[in-house]
């Protein structure tokens, strides 16, 4: 049961003026569940992902997984950042099979997860070429494929599409849907992209900020393949800009269309 258990979780970062990013988060998160996280900057969606990958601890409260009380980052959480940061002297496919280098797989099994997940994320034709002759969605699509090697149960990713083009970042989309629905994995997805949220989740949280606090939580009941034009996803994307609006901060309103 690949799903998490958020109780109470609060985060404040210290130094010379400790900050309180997020507060008393309560979130269940289901097996399976495509789930987008959405606020405007610094409202500390990636704090929270990163206390899901167990790359920070939370102040207070207790995050558990699996059945088990979080204590730190583990192989069935994959994360997917902006920056895939790959290796330059590596090929895609060596990019591609590092975990489990890392983790001493056998030569044999390590080219069959890679190439499963190159062709999986289309890659196919592009193994043995270096990132820099790779586009910027080339890049994020070997990044995927890299964390998917890892057999993870769950994808964390943040911001993924971010340093994408438009169009490159709405066929990223459509792959991602598709590879979800193979894979079923859980899906944890950060972006301050409203229409990103809703066209790709099954439920979108809505943190407003100072600190990180769940605003609303959209329930997106509307059946895959989506269009995006649909006229339910437009309503709650509605919802979610009056839901923004309420809140009156200024910098609130930080959110692509
Ligand atoms: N390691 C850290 N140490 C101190 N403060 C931090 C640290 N990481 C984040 N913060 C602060 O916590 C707040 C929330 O940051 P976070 O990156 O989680 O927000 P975010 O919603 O993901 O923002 P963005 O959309 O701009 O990436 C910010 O004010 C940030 O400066």
């Amino acid at each position: 049961m690949a799903g998490f258990s958020i109780r109470g979780v609060s985060k404040v970062y210290g130094g010379t003026t400790p900050t309180e990013t997020l507060s008393n988060i309560d979130l269940t998160i289901e097996d399976g569940e495509f789930l987008s996280i959405l606020g405007p900057s610094g409202c500390g969606k990636s704090t929270l992902l990163e206390i899901l990958a167990g790359l920070q601890l939370p102040t207070s409260g207790e995050v558990w997984f699996d059945g088990e009380k979080l204590k730190g980052p583990g192989i069935e959480r994959g994360v997917v950042f902006q920056d895939p940061s790959l290796y330059p002297w590596r090929t895609t496919y060596r990019n591609v099979e590092l975990g489990l280098e890392l983790r001493g797989v056998a030569k044999n099994k390590r080219r069959e997860a890679a190439q499963r997940y190159l062709d999986l994320v289309g890659l196919r034709g592009f193994e043995h070429k270096y990132p820099h002759h790779l586009s910027g969605g080339m890049k994020q699509r070997a990044g995927l494929a890299r964390a998917l090697a890892n057999a993870p149960e769950v994808l964390l990713m943040d911001e993924p599409f971010g340093a994408v083009d438009h169009l490159t970042r709405l066929q990223l989309q459509d792959d991602l849907l598709k590879i979800w629905e193979a894979e079923k994995k859980t899906v944890v997805f950060v972006t301050h992209d409203v229409s990103e949220a809703v066209f790709l989740g099954d439920r979108v949280v809505l943190l407003s900020p100072r600190p990180g606090r769940i605003n609303r939580i959209f329930q997106v009941s509307k059946p895959r393949p989506r269009k995006r034009d649909d006229i339910e996803l437009l309503k709650i994307q509605n919802d979610i800009y009056a839901a923004i609006h309420e809140v009156k901060s200024p910098e609130s309103v930080e959110f692509t269309i």
